[in-house]
């Protein structure tokens, strides 16, 4: 496991439970004891990757009592605030002698917060692509400092990170964001590239800005964790918060992002579509394709979600087209047996394929991400030359893009429900102290994890779990691979994501 600097561990004192930092050892995880028993103190692996806290860096910080003691929201909640010794362990799934391994800080309300209501200046800041539900953080956030905490200074950063030094702001408060749930996008809009650390917190200092909440997804993140840091070095009272956005869902770490089911119920549109398509016609063949650039998560929960996708492809899995096992022979068969038949693509999916007919070109975009070649127009093209012109078959090809569609529409009821709970946690994570910290469910409980955690590898489908196997056995499609290449692509594909990956979970779902 890869340990940042950043990361402070703890380890639980067995008598009385406070928690205690814990010497590193050149910066190896903590290994820490705790009683298993009334009488064994065990070394049972329990570790603890903690985030930073304001007093970390301001010793002298002053806290107060949490004003939610005294909110009707929570008037009758038997626990209002979380044990500061609660945790939240990465894997669930142990045998009777592994350690306990990783856990991260339990979300939520502290009793104890190191802001005045009234001195709070938050503001909040949207970057990278858009995703299903970022305006109903926004407005959680909004609503949760607001009638939590009673906070009125909240300013909204327009257009992402290069907003903080070449916009005006806009000020939110619950009435300007009572509806916003109800649109696509973000209100604040968002960019991609533009971030400069040092003008950020120029910014941040000049406007007197003491709360920062960034919603964005890896990219974004990283750039969290430098704010944060700068922020740190110049002995700033300012809780970074990091919100994670991604329609790939592919964030290291938490269970799934915000958005992705509504971004899966919403291709069951254009599958559905396609699908009705090619079974009106004789040898309809559908194309659809979704998002995804590295991780093909969208494309493979909304094929076993639908049932009338016959083959899904994905970046993580290398597919052919010629010869025995390839796609063409099992069109040819679908075709045969049923008449028609439908296939989902990730958009990252088969780059090196397209990359060979074309005259070479590496674009990227203002973030430094590298623009993909269009999969679907591809594979649309060579499946129609091969069947018309090789196979001497007539067959009605449709293809059908709807990424943007899908990317723009506004959360479904599940994805405004998580929303919502991010939101608090951000804001109760802020309030407390805590700083330079993402926030997102570890097996359906919300974590305060240290930013680097998330971005310091990309979750992508492992083709060795279970889940794949499901997709698999349930289209009935070609694996296009053998277990042994699985292993090595895996492995070409890098050694230390997927080591990474396995260590964060080790069970399969
Ligand atoms: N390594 C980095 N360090 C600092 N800032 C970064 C870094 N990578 C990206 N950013 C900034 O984060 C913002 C968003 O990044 P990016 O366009 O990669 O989107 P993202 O947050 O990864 O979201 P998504 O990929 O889901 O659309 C941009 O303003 C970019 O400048
Ligand atoms: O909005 P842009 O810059 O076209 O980016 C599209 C990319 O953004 C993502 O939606 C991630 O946010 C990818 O799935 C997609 O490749
Ligand atoms: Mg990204």
């Amino acid at each position: 496991m890869i340990l940042n600097p950043v990361f402070h561990k703890f380890s639980f004192d067995s008598r009385n439970f406070k928690i205690k930092p814990l010497v590193s050892r050149q910066n190896r995880p903590a290994v820490v004891a705790v009683r298993a028993s009334n009488q064994n103190v065990h070394n049972d692996g329990f570790v603890l990757e903690d985030v930073p806290h304001l007093t970390n860096f301001l010793p002298d910080l002053p806290s107060y009592p949490n004003p939610l003691k005294k909110s009707q929201a929570y008037a009758v909640v038997k626990q209002t605030f979380v044990s500061p010794e609660d945790a939240v362990a990465q894997n669930i799934v142990l045998q009777k002698d592994s350690p306990r391994g990783v856990h991260f800080r339990r979300a939520g309300p502290r009793e104890k917060v190191y802001f005045k209501s009234d001195e709070v200046r938050a503001c909040i800041v949207t970057c990278g692509g858009l995703c299903p539900g970022i305006n109903t953080v926004i407005r959680e956030i909004v609503c949760g400092l607001s009638y939590m905490y009673g906070v009125d200074e909240i300013l909204g950063i327009e257009g992402g990170y290069r907003g903080f030094y070449s916009k005006n702001t806009l000020t939110l408060s619950p009435k300007v964001v009572n509806d916003i749930h109800k649109r696509g996008g973000t209100i604040l809009r968002t960019s991609r590239g533009g971030h400069d650390t040092n003008k950020i917190v120029d910014n941040i200092e000049d406007r007197g800005i003491n709360q920062v909440y960034i919603i964005g997804g890896d990219g974004t993140q990283k750039g969290a964790a430098l704010i944060y840091k700068e922020v740190e070095k110049r002995g700033l009272q300012v809780a970074v918060a990091g919100i994670p956005k991604t329609i790939d869902n592919d964030i290291a770490v938490i269970d799934k992002s915000f958005g992705f089911d509504t971004a899966v119920e919403e291709a069951q549109r254009a599958i559905n579509a396609a699908h009705v398509e090619v079974e009106s016609v004789e040898n309809g063949v559908g194309i659809v394709k979704l998002m995804g650039r590295y991780s093909g998560f969208i494309s493979m929960y909304a094929t076993l979600a639908s049932r009338d996708v016959d083959c899904c492809l994905i970046p993580e899995s290398p597919f052919y087209l010629e010869g025995p096992g390839g796609l063409f022979e099992f069109i040819e068969r679908q075709l045969k047996e049923n008449g028609h038949m439908v296939i989902v693509v990730a958009e990252g999916a088969g780059q090196e394929f397209v990359a060979q007919s074309m005259p070479a070109v590496d674009e990227k975009d203002a973030s430094g991400n590298r623009l993909l070649l269009d999969i679907g127009l591809w594979l649309t093209q060579k499946i129609k030359d091969h069947f018309t012109k090789v196979q001497k078959m007539m067959i009605n090809m449709k293809y059908i893009d709807p990424t943007y569609m899908i990317r723009a529409i506004p959360s479904n009821g599940s994805d405004n429900i998580y929303c919502t709970l991010l939101a608090h946690s951000a804001v109760h994570g802020a309030m407390a102290g805590f700083t330079g910290f993402t926030v997102g469910p570890v097996n359906s409980r919300h974590a305060y994890i240290p930013i680097a955690r998330v971005t310091e590898t990309q979750k992508t489908v492992k083709l060795t779990d279970r889940m794949w196997a499901r997709l698999l056995a349930s289209t009935n499609q070609p694996s296009f691979l053998n277990c042994s290449e699985v292993l090595h692509h895996q492995e070409k594909a890098g050694r230390k994501t997927t080591e990474v990956i396995n260590s964060e979970r080790t069970t399969s779902t």
